[in-house]
């Protein structure tokens, strides 16, 4: 350990550092309560002994100062005096333990191995929680918005089990990272999540990518295939737009997820699989049990959990957060280095609403660091939509050209015209808007030749 003895008698000081260097310890000496102090300051020390009392200042305060400014360092303190009052005083402010006069070597090497011991403990200890909390910071989620830290506390509970979670939420919102991030924290994590969106086959080609076929089973079925629920077994099976899934295969479903067992197409002998389903869908599964589309038996099975995602628009608090991540990825992917977002397109991007939420996000930043040409994403690397986004604090002329006095008259012309325009032209009510009387107001129209 890194000892560091605080004496001011030199012969004290030369012979428990003698003895110590010898048991393999790093030490430095000091020989003031002040000195010693100012060596924990910049200093890496495990373990201090200091003497209680010293011209400077008393053991106690040394041991306060100490604790102060690292409260991880051990402090024993040395004392002629051993009371029971002095020892519990020490302790209280965070001794590790006191030693007294003249000083027992085989007491202060066990003392020493105590302290080594539980340093060795705390480390392990914090090691832990460090790894626990790792676990729970959700893979590639990016969020510092109430509503989403709702929706990982839910995850969070929800992860470590094999229930069926149904997530829905608007397309872009983040459905398929959410799926990742249960099955991540999930004991199932060390295989991979496999992925089917069911809007994107047919119907024969679905029953077949989840539950495998038997070669011959249909036409084209020219050899045998293992289905993704097979493939999904001992881990997550992620099923993207479930609302998509004709009538036939959800009774197919349905019966897989009850008896957790699968059946080839085209075969009749039951496979056992245990699988961890995750659903997904930006369509109302709740809507369409009342229209009829979607079976109400297959809902409730999926519905076991439901995770409800809100549209980016609902969860402004997430739009800097994901701006600066996205920012430093492309910016890293595109080498471009430290980039930034100029203030104005900064507060664009703030403004806009992202009808197609995180992923419309993602591809604006990603564009406009390819269309950067420096460092700074300006506005006009903004799209359109998201460019011509009326800016309060926008001043009101473009340009800095003609007279202070050519200006003021300008700048008060497009005030007085956006309170008449706010008032519809009602002079008395924009007079109160601009704070000014209506004579006042009649005398700014008249000089500024503007309509009466
Ligand atoms: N919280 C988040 N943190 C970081 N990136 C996110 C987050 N949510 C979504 N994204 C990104 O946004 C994009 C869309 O996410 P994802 O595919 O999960 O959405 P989805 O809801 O499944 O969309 P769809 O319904 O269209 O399939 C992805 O590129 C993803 O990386």
């Amino acid at each position: 350990m890194n000892l560091l003895i605080i004496d001011n008698e030199k012969s004290q000081r030369d012979s428990l550092a003698g003895f110590l260097k010898k048991r393999g310890h790093a030490l430095a000496t000091v020989s003031a309560g002040e000195a010693g102090i100012a060596y924990v300051e910049k200093h890496q020390v495990d373990v201090v002994l200091t003497d209680f009392r010293m011209p400077d200042k008393s053991g106690m305060e040394v041991l306060e100062a100490i604790k102060a400014l690292n409260p991880v360092v051990d402090v024993v303190l040395i004392t002629a005096y051993g009371t029971i009052e002095t020892a519990v005083e020490a302790m209280k402010k965070g001794a590790f333990d006191y030693l007294t006069k003249p000083i027992d070597l085989d007491e202060l090497e066990l003392l020493l191995a105590k302290i080594e011991n539980h340093r060795n403990l705390v480390s392990e200890n914090e090691r832990l929680r460090e790894q626990l909390a790792e676990r729970y910071q959700l893979h590639n989620l990016i969020f510092q918005s109430r509503e989403m830290a709702k929706v990982a506390s839910t995850v969070a509970r929800i992860a470590p089990t094999r229930t069926t979670v149904l997530i829905s939420g608007e397309s872009g919102t983040g459905k398929e990272v959410l799926a990742k991030a249960i099955h991540f924290a999930s004991p199932r994590k060390d295989r991979s999540m496999v992925t089917v969106n069911c809007a994107a086959l047919s119907d024969t080609l679905l029953e077949s990518e989840l539950f495998g076929h038997e070669k011959g089973s249909f036409t084209g079925a020219d050899r045998q295939r293992i289905g993704r629920f097979e493939q999904a077994h001992n881990s997550t099976l992620f099923l993207d737009e479930v609302g998509d899934i004709p009538p036939a295969t959800q009774v197919k479903l349905l019966r897989v997820l009850q008896e957790r067992t699968i059946e080839r197409v085209g075969s009749n002998q039951p496979l056992e699989v245990d699988v961890r389903v995750i659903a997904a869908t930006h369509r109302s599964l709740d809507q369409m049990m009342k229209e009829g589309t979607f079976r109400e038996d297959l809902y409730f099975r999926l519905n076991v959990v439901a995770i409800d995602i809100p549209p980016l628009s609902g969860r402004r608090d997430d739009i800097p957060l994901l701006m600066d991540r996205f920012l430093i990825r492309f910016g890293e992917e595109n080498a471009r280095g430290n980039m930034q977002f100029s203030k104005e397109a900064f507060d664009l991007l703030m403004k806009y609403d992202y009808p197609g939420n995180i992923r419309e996000l993602e591809n604006i930043v990603e564009q406009a660091v390819v269309l950067a040409r420096g460092n700074v994403v300006t506005s006009a690397e903004l799209p359109s939509t998201v460019r011509q986004l009326p800016l309060e604090n926008k001043p009101v002329f473009s340009s800095l050209s003609g007279s202070f006095a050519e200006q003021v008259a300008a700048f008060e012309q497009g005030l007085i015209r956006q309170a008449l325009a706010g008032t519809k032209g009602v002079q008395r009510r924009a007079a109160d808007v601009l704070g000014m009387t209506e004579r006042h107001l009649r005398y700014k129209l008249q000089k500024y030749g503007m309509k009466d």
